[in-house]
């Protein structure tokens, strides 16, 4: 219960949990209602933990820019206990520090590798593209009136991230690739319920989670032994196949830096759990975007016909997208940021913590101190968008038409702990968004005014199931 000396203010908790029940579930309203009596940074304890919650940018820039490799560890409970394993491994937990750089720093590099070498990022997304097509078009044909098209979003985001860890895309009917997204769906769904009062209980009494785990627990745990059992059998099938000279993946890159000099940095196990964290940060966050942006252009018709016009006018009807149309179709651009502002679709990101006693505003902050930055602060606020409830890309666009930059959007989290795969994400946002366009008109079911544009609150924000009609346009 006791909080540190010059602590945020924040409401006092129960016994044990703390203030658990003020702030976990729907974090992005509870915050709000604890903004209201506490102002913007509000001081917790959670299950024995301190935390803070930051709302509004000036708090932000002080985490992510102005202060950031103070706060760029991160938060290793129970449920990370049940996906990794007693020792963390993996690049969303690692602490900051070697590991973790070296890590960042090989990621980024095979990125670059693959350009330069036979594929660059782009040519495996844009491959994607005539699947992601031939399989919107089996949703059009099969003779239903209305159709749910957002499982197509699932597949095509994760035959990106497995061309780029194993080599190779997968046809989307393949029992294994199936197997794959199924489990790694489930995990993810799985971790946003995860908090009930049983698990609670668990976590409360050392090693009773290596005994008994409560239904969702345990759901994650064997989701995360199948996947990790299915990622081992690709490495121990790249080392058998392995060229040094001629590194074929993101996995022969990773295995020719074990045997090098900084092989402590890098080991079998902390592989599996890098691939495994790339799957559960890259797939679903993507198609959930992809879902909102589906919603958000049946609900505004005339944004959807702009964005086909400049589609149509600069592609002309049959020429496959390159990233670097964005540049001359800007409304386009500024429409995908849009769906990104306004579905906020990570409430808080990834926590970050103090990694040691340090300041925020006034107040003391110790080492070990979870920060929630509550993302709706400072993408829905009324301080920093025109009119922040409405969908409107012109929220992105400057007097002259063209796209600006915006301090206050940050999907993809800030300072030193921000998101990996942020270019990946980008360039297949954009991608995926104008080829569904370029092919298919999306409109409301007969008799429906608008879709509902409320939330289903969990780790991401999913939009609630909607039926939609989709139309070929050529
Ligand atoms: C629309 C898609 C995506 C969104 C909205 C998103 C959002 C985020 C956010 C908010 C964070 C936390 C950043 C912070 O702590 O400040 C994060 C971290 C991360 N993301 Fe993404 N992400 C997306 C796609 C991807 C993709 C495609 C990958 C593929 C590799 C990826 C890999 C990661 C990893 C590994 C981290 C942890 C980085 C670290 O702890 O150092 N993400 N992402």
């Amino acid at each position: 219960i006791w909080k540190p000396r010059n602590f945020p203010p924040g409401p006092w908790g129960l016994p044990f949990v703390g203030s658990f029940y003020h702030i976990s579930g729907d974090y992005s309203r509870n915050a709000k209602t604890l903004v209201q009596k506490y102002g913007n940074i509000i001081g917790l304890k959670l299950k024995g933990v301190n935390v803070v919650c930051i709302n509004g940018y000036d708090l932000f820039k002080q985490v992510m820019t102005d202060n950031p490799k103070c706060f760029s560890d991160r938060a290793c409970q129970l449920p990370q206990t049940i996906i990794r394993g007693e020792k963390h491994e993996g690049i969303v937990t690692t602490p900051y520090g070697p590991q973790l750089l070296a890590h960042r720093k090989l990621f980024y590099s095979v990125l670059r590798n693959m350009g330069l070498n036979h594929y660059s990022f782009e040519k495996i997304i844009i491959e994607e593209l005539p699947y992601l097509i031939e399989e919107l078009k089996a949703c059009v044909s099969d003779g239903k009136s209305t159709i749910n098209p957002c499982a197509v979003f699932d597949y095509a985001a994760l035959n990106v991230l497995a061309y780029f860890t194993f080599g190779n895309r997968y046809s989307y009917k393949d029992e294994k690739f199936k197997f794959l997204l199924g489990k790694n769906l489930k995990c993810f769904e799985m971790m946003s319920k995860i908090n009930t009062p049983s698990f609670l209980f668990v976590s409360y009494i050392p090693f009773l989670y290596k005994i008994w785990l409560p239904h969702n627990a345990r759901v994650i745990k064997e989701g995360c032994r199948d996947i990790a059992e299915f990622v081992e059998s690709e490495v121990t099938y790249h080392k058998a196949s392995l060229d040094p000279k001629n590194p074929r993946d993101f996995i022969d890159h990773y295995l020719i830096e074990v045997t090098s000099n900084h092989s402590h940095l890098f080991t079998d196990s902390f592989l599996k759990m890098t691939i495994m964290d790339f799957f559960q940060a890259g797939t679903e966050t993507t198609s959930t975007t992809l879902k909102w942006a589906v919603l958000y252009m049946v609900n505004n018709p005339e944004v959807q016909e702009k964005v086909q016009n400049e589609i149509d006018r600069e592609l002309a009807f049959h020429g496959m997208p390159k990233y670097e149309d964005r540049l001359k179709m800007p409304y386009t651009e500024a429409t995908v940021l849009e769906i990104q502002r306004k579905a906020n679709i990570a409430p808080i990101g990834l926590v970050h913590v103090a990694n040691k006693d340090t300041k925020l505003g006034k107040y003391d902050i110790p080492k070990s101190t979870y920060i929630l930055p509550i993302y709706e602060s400072i993408h829905h606020s009324h301080k920093y968008w025109k009119n922040p409830s409405q969908f409107d890309p012109e929220n992105f666009l400057d007097q002259d038409g063209k796209v600006g930059t915006r301090s206050t959007f940050m999907p993809f989290g800030g300072g030193l702990r921000v998101c990996l795969g942020m270019n990946i994400a980008k360039q297949e946002l954009f991608l995926f968004f104008v080829t569904m366009l370029q092919h298919f008109k999306l409109q409301l079911p007969p008799g429906v005014s608008k879709l509902d544009e409320e939330y289903v609150p969990g780790f991401t924000l999913q939009p609630k199931p909607y039926e939609i009609v989709m139309s070929s346009r050529f």
